[in-house]
């Protein structure tokens, strides 16, 4: 149908086909696929900090989605612990990444030109896997480790690939997804 055709049509007007109206109040874009990364936050193990990601292409179709998870099948023989004598006996060197799982789980061959969606501001190893596959901006909800090495190098990857970095603020006025409660009542929504 021609531009023309368009405007003249039905859905031109505030009128609608038939007697009952559609719903109107659903979530926005972005606020829905923020709301994907904080479900899918919901579903990791880890007891001390829960991470969701969600890769959404230009055609905002959701591509792929992770948490953070000990790789398949080492859930209970590794370690969680933050703290240990040695580095090894920590969660760190096992865990998988929630930037990592969604693009590992991503359904589709390419994600070049799409973004992601995270709940925590990627670290540098995430950031790689971001630039390499073409995403080409990132949606975080809380940069809640800005300090750490693997923060600020992470932002000095964006910043040179040009990889566009904001933080997610909710386009629904109301807000019906508690974006936040996936760091718990007390975190800083500043960050
Ligand atoms: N962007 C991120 N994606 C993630 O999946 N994580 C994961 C790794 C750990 O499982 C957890 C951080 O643990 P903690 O240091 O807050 O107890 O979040 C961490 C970050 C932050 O760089
Ligand atoms: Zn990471």
């Amino acid at each position: 149908m021609s531009r023309e055709g368009a405007r003249a049509g039905p859905a031109a007007h505030s009128s609608h086909v038939g007697t009952t109206l559609p719903r109107s109040d659903v979530l926005e874009w972005p606020d829905y696929f923020m709301a994907v990364a904080v479900l899918a936050a919901k579903q990791s193990r880890d007891p001390h900090t829960q991470v969701g990601a969600c890769i959404v292409s230009s055609e905002n179709r959701i591509v792929g989605i992770g948490y953070n998870k000990m790789p398949n099948d080492c859930t209970k023989a590794f370690p969680w612990d933050k703290e240990a004598a040695s580095r090894l006996d920590t969660k760190y060197p096992y865990i998988s990444h929630a930037e990592l799982n969604a693009f590992v789980n991503k359904t589709v061959v390419d994600v070049r030109g799409c973004r992601i969606y995270v709940t925590l501001f990627p670290c540098n190893e995430c950031a790689k896997i971001i630039i390499q596959s073409g995403i080409h901006e990132v949606i975080y909800l809380l940069d809640k480790y800005p300090d750490k090495d693997e923060t600020r190098a992470a932002k000095r990857l964006f910043e040179n690939t040009g990889i566009h970095c904001r933080k997610f603020k909710p386009k629904n006025e109301k807000d019906p997804v508690d974006f936040y409660s996936v760091f718990g009542a007390n975190q800083e929504q500043s960050n």
